[in-house]
């Protein structure tokens, strides 16, 4: 646990970059903070593992005052993930990870073995080993920056900006393959971004910091959303918030999902029932869905080129967010859902969708009712 206990920084030049900061970054979550340039993210970070200095105030990791820690060893607890990856030019992939348990003492041959584990697990296999950073893709170069971090097997991970410097494609699939590697490793991790959607796609929790270093707010990505805490974080967190925050609602056991009929691929048209308004859902030879397929354009089997592509599919487990979008984006009005297999299972309607959204905000509400009753 990272705890800030009024915490200030005051640069030399009078810059008051850090005002009275308290927070908590429980252990195991990803704590983000974000803000606009110049709020004082960096300079909140960096005090963590003292590359800066508060001018007053705490931080304490596992109630042990960082101002007390050896910096060796204050660094050996804490990796350090920064933009650009930030690597030795003329040293091999393998030697970046090894670098600093090297540094440290360790064993020439064991720090390579570890580092080579280091790169397997953030997906580069034995291959990049040998490279030099400069013959790895800025995606690449980022997930040995991330194992470099590792490599001492810190509790703590400090991560700037992390995946910034990718393209969104390439960003989009990091974010998700550390989201995978958290669940693994379990690292107790403070980040910052200035992209308040990675910090929503990211983050346990978000502190949004204000210019001069202030907390505006610091609640679940969920939270956030729905309930910001003044003007200045809702503008912040933009807009199609009421949209967004159904990213992370889950439909509940009432959502009806109705049976129209499936058409395999290769099936005779004579064969199929006339589905709901002529529509059918196409599925392939493992009867996974591939789209929708109106009974006018099937000819006297179903093809591939019958299926209307436009709608989404959404996963049975998917959040409210992506079966709306499903049925939005269908041809039918309904939106095809998937099993955690990828087979068929279904169709949701809009209305049906509609309706579990009110029953969640209606549960949402509820327990804040209740304390009003208990209170009363
Ligand atoms: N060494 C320094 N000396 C004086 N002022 C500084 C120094 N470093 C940062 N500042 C100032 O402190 C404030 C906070 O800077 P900081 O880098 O922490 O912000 P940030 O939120 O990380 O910004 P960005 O998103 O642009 O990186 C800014 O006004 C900045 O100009």
């Amino acid at each position: 646990m990272i705890v800030f206990d009024h915490v200030s920084k005051t640069y030399p030049d009078g810059t008051m970059a850090v005002e009275d900061l308290s927070f908590t970054a429980p252990n195991g979550k990803i704590t983000v903070l974000v803000g606009p340039s110049g709020c004082g993210k960096t300079t909140s970070m960096r005090m963590i593992n003292r590359l800066i200095d508060p001018t007053s105030g705490t931080i304490t990791l596992d109630g042990q005052p960082t101002a007390g820690i050896d910096k060796v060893e204050l660094r050996r607890k804490i990796g350090y993930v920064i933009q650009n990856a930030g690597l030795f030019p003329h040293r091999t992939v393998v030697d970046n990870v090894a670098a600093l348990p090297r540094l440290l003492g360790e064993r020439k041959q064991d720090a390579r073995d570890r580092a080579r584990q280091l790169l397997n697990l953030v997906g580069l296999d034995e291959s990049f080993a040998r490279k030099y950073p400069w013959q790895l893709s800025g995606g690449q170069q980022q997930r040995v920056g991330v194992a470099r971090a590792l490599a001492t097997d810190p509790p703590f991970l400090l991560m700037d900006e992390p995946f910034s410097a990718v393209d969104p494609i390439v960003r989009a699939q990091l974010q998700d393959e550390f989201l995978k590697l958290q669940e693994t490793i379990g690292k107790t991790i403070v980040m910052v971004t200035h992209d308040i959607d990675e910090a929503l796609i990211l983050g346990d929790q978000i502190a949004v910091l204000r210019q001069g270093g202030r907390l505006a707010q610091i609640a679940s990505p969920e939270e956030l959303l729905r309930a910001p805490a003044d003007r200045f974080v809702a503008d912040f967190v933009g807009t199609s918030r009421g949209y967004r925050s159904l990213g992370f609602i889950h439909a509940d056991e009432q959502l009806t999902v109705r049976h129209t009929p499936a058409a395999p691929l290769g099936s005779s048209a004579a064969a199929l029932p006339p589905g709901s308004d002529g529509w059918l859902v196409a599925v392939d030879e493992q009867a996974r869905p591939l789209g929708w397929i109106h009974r006018e354009r099937i000819g006297e089997v179903v093809t591939a080129e019958a299926v209307d592509h436009a709608g989404s599919i959404a996963a049975e487990d998917a959040p409210l967010r992506d079966l709306l979008d499903a049925a939005l984006s269908s041809p039918s009005g309904d939106g095809i859902v998937a099993g955690a297999d990828g087979g068929y299972l279904g169709t949701v309607g809009t209305s049906d969708i509609v309706a579990a959204i009110q029953r969640s905000k209606r549960g949402r509400a509820r327990p804040a009712d209740e304390e009003a009753g208990d209170r009363a």
